[in-house]
């Protein structure tokens, strides 16, 4: 493993280990205030784990045990790059002199760091900003220089916290396409709340709540098979858990669940998972008999656009129904509904 990372901060009920393998990219999922910022300061040195170690290529980064520190590499001596969502240039300098910051600090010499900044920038399509002002660049351009800037330091490990968070929307979507460039290669933890940048960018995700890991895998694995409601809700599908029956899944309120059989094999007890897109669910004020349908009972929560179609959300579960569809039943807040959902739309898998 590239970084190797285990710590604790109990005053912030943080308790995690990672890993990273060299040349790849992790996605850290997780809701607001779940621990990942916490995460990266421990490995940038901004941050100090009460316990647990953080280990680069086999290098000691850090080592805590009760609160002391019996290893501590400052940050600048890390070779781990931080970009943060905002892109914090340094106003008196040029883009080209902002760029060489971090080789002229490592000791290269002016030329050298020049010609590097140069090469950094002509990959973020940026060289012909060079002698500019930071305080002339558009908010994109400016994030632009400051992926530059770190990579150009050459980390190890480079991690990005949230750095598409500041940006214009329209914009995004350029900054992905040259983040996944640039990410080819180089061992880096991106933290999002964006389903896109976890899909475009990372090789593996891990999803964080109340300062735990709840549940890593390859990224396809992870947004097609959830097995935590954040990366459920992130992925965009129903999620229920509950136990195996024999069969189907019976959830903690009492509710079961039929889908696709998953195989044989399973123990009845088992804890299961089931999950089934929005779109493939309908909507009735009353219950539905018949085909081999799954019934659930809900209130309606909340009704939001999406593309042509318009999401209903209820206590647990979301619908994608038609604008018709909607208004014929005369849904609003507070609407108690049935939703229901073919067997055969539904995954059902342990775990
Ligand atoms: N400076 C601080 N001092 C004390 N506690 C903090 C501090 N910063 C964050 N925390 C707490 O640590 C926990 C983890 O926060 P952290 O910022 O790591 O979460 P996050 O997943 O990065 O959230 P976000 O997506 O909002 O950035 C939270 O309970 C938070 O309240």
């Amino acid at each position: 493993m590239t970084l190797a990372f285990a710590a604790a901060l109990p005053a912030r009920g943080f308790d995690v280990e990672l890993d990273v393998a060299e040349g790849r990219t992790l996605a850290l999922l997780g809701p607001n205030g779940a621990g990942k910022s916490t995460a990266l300061g421990i490995t940038a040195g901004t941050l100090r784990p009460h316990d647990g170690h953080v280990t680069l290529d086999g290098r000691p980064l850090v080592r805590a045990e009760d609160g002391r520190t019996r290893t501590w590499v400052p940050p600048h001596a890390r070779q781990v790059a931080l970009l943060a969502q905002e892109p914090l240039l340094f106003p008196h300098l040029s883009v080209r002199q902002n760029v060489a910051f971090g080789p002229r600090s490592q000791g290269a010499a002016r030329r050298a760091a020049d010609a590097a900044a140069d090469r950094r920038l002509a990959q973020v399509g940026l060289a012909h900003l060079a002698d500019r002002p930071p305080s002339t660049l558009s908010g994109g351009q400016a994030q632009r220089v400051a992926v530059a800037r770190a990579l150009a330091a050459e980390p190890r490990l480079l991690l990005l916290d949230e750095p598409m968070a500041a940006l214009d929307v329209d914009v995004t979507p350029e900054l992905r396409q040259t983040l996944k460039h640039l990410l080819a290669g180089q061992t880096a933890i991106i933290t999002t709340h964006d389903v896109l940048d976890a899909l475009l960018l990372a090789d593996e995700v891990a999803v964080i709540e109340d300062g735990r890991v709840v549940e890593r895998g390859p990224t396809p694995q992870v947004l097609s098979r959830p097995r935590s409601a954040f990366a459920a809700r992130i992925a965009g599908l129903n999620l229920l858990t509950g136990v195996w029956t024999g069969g189907g899944v019976r959830t903690p309120a009492g509710e079961m669940v039929h889908g696709h059989d998953p195989g044989d094999g399973l123990a009845a007890g088992a804890p299961m998972t089931a999950v089934f897109r929005p779109a493939a669910v309908s909507v009735y004020l009353d219950e539905r008999h018949g085909s081999p349908r799954n019934t659930f009972r809900g209130t309606v929560r909340s009704l939001e656009p999406r593309g042509d179609l318009v999401r209903v959300r209820t206590d647990h579960l979301a619908a994608d129904v038609t604008p018709q569809a909607a208004a014929e039943l005369s849904l609003t807040p507070g609407t108690r509904v049935w939703l229901s959902v073919k067997a055969a739309e539904v995954d059902v898998y342990p775990g």
